[in-house]
C-alpha cells in the first residue's frame, strides 16, 4: 500500500473510531435529555432571576457529559444483550468498532467524571442530580431491574426525570415543587416511550429474556397500561400549568400535544399492529420536545 492510500486509510479509521465513540453515547436520547434540562434552566431563570451565559453553558455541558457517560456505561453493561438483539447488534461494541468493550466503560466513566467536576462548580444539589441520574439509570435500571422485572422502566425511569431537575437546581441551587412535577412528567412519559417500542420489538426482547411489560403480558393489557399512563401524563402536563405562572403558550401546547398523544394511543389500542406501535414510539420524542419547548417559550416571553 503506497503512502497516500495508507494516509487515507488512517484518516478513515480515525473517523470511524470517533463516530463509534459518539454513537455509543446514544446521542439522539442525549439531545432530548439535555433539552429537558435546558428548558427547566430557562424556566427557573424566568422565575428566579436571570442566568448568566457562562452558568448556562457550564450546566448544559455538565448534563450532556453525564447523560452521554451514563449511556456509554449502559452500552458496556448491556453488551451481551446488544449483541443478541436485532435492534442493537450493529452498535459499536457488538460490531467490534469499540474493542475491547471495556474501552466503552472507560469512555463513559471519563465523560461522567468530567460532568461531576463541572457539576461541582455549579452547586452541590445539581451535582447530586448527576449522581442520581447515573445511579438510577445504570444502577437501578440497567444492572438491577432491566433483566429481572417487567416494572423495570417504572423504578428505573426516575433517572429520566433527573436532567430536568438538574436544570432547575443548576440555576436556583434548590429543589421546588414545580421542577419535581416537571421531572415526574418525564417519568410518566417513559412508559409510552418504551412500551410502544417494546411492542414493536416484542420478539427481540423475548429472545434475550428482558421482561418488558409487552413481553410478559399480552399486547392488549400492555396497551391498556400504556394508554393509562398517557392519560395520566397528559393530565400531569395540565396540572403543571396550575403549579407554575404559565401563559397561553404552554397550556395550548399541553392541550394540543396531549390530545394528539391520547388520540394516537387510543388508535394504537384499537388497532394494535406493530407498525402503529412504532408510530407511537416515534411520536413520543417530538411530543416531549414540543411540551418542553412550550414551557421554554412561555417562560421566555
Ligand atoms: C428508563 C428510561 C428509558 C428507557 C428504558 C429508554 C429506552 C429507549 C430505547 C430502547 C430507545 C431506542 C434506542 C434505539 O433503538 O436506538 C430509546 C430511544 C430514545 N430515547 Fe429513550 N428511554 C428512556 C428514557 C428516555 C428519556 C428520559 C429520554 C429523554 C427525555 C429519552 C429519549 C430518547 C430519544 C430521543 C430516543 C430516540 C428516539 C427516536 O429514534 O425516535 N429516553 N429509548
Ligand atoms: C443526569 C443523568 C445522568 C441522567 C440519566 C438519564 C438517562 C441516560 C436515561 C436513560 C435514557 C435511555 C436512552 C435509556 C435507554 O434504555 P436502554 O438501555 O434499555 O436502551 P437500549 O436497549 O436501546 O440500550
Amino acid at each position: 500500500m503506497n503512502l497516500e492510500s495508507s494516509i487515507n486509510k488512517t484518516r478513515a479509521d480515525f473517523r470511524t473510531t470517533v463516530l463509534a465513540y459518539l454513537e455509543v453515547t446514544k446521542p439522539r436520547s442525549v439531545v432530548l435529555l439535555v433539552f429537558t434540562a435546558l428548558a427547566t434552566m430557562v424556566v427557573a431563570g424566568a422565575i428566579n432571576g436571570p442566568v448568566s451565559l457562562s452558568q448556562l453553558i457550564t450546566a448544559t455541558v455538565a448534563v450532556t457529559l453525564a447523560c452521554a457517560g451514563a449511556n456509554a456505561v449502559s452500552c458496556y453493561v448491556d453488551r451481551d444483550l446488544d449483541a443478541s438483539m436485532i435492534r442493537t447488534r450493529k452498535r459499536p461494541i457488538p460490531d467490534g468498532r469499540i474493542n475491547p468493550p471495556v474501552r466503552a466503560l472507560y469512555w463513559g466513566l471519563f465523560l461522567f467524571v468530567s460532568s461531576l467536576i463541572l457539576g461541582w462548580t455549579v452547586n452541590p444539589i445539581a451535582f447530586a442530580c448527576l449522581w442520581g441520574g447515573m445511579i438510577g439509570y445504570v444502577g437501578i435500571y440497567s444492572l438491577w431491574l432491566k433483566r429481572r422485572s417487567s416494572w423495570n422502566i417504572i423504578l428505573g425511569g426516575f433517572s429520566g426525570g433527573l436532567p430536568a431537575l438538574f436544570g432547575w437546581t443548576a440555576v436556583t441551587g434548590k429543589v421546588d415543587l414545580l421542577p419535581l412535577l416537571i421531572a415526574a412528567l418525564v417519568v410518566l412519559w417513559i412508559p409510552n416511550h418504551i412500551w410502544s417500542l417494546a411492542i414493536f420489538y416484542r420478539d427481540d426482547y423475548a429472545r434475550v429474556k428482558v421482561p418488558m411489560l409487552p413481553v410478559v403480558c399480552e399486547a392488549k393489557k400492555a396497551l391498556h397500561c400504556l394508554l393509562s399512563t398517557v392519560i395520566l401524563m397528559v393530565l400531569f402536563s395540565i396540572l403543571i400549568y396550575f403549579a407554575g405562572s404559565w401563559g397561553t403558550i404552554y397550556i395550548m401546547t399541553a392541550i394540543l400535544t396531549g390530545l394528539a398523544a391520547i388520540g394516537l394511543s387510543t388508535y394504537v389500542y384499537l388497532r394494535p399492529t406493530p407498525q402503529n406501535a412504532w408510530l407511537l414510539f416515534k411520536f413520543s420524542s417530538p411530543y416531549l420536545f414540543l411540551l418542553f419547548l412550550g414551557m421554554m417559550v412561555d417562560a421566555w416571553l
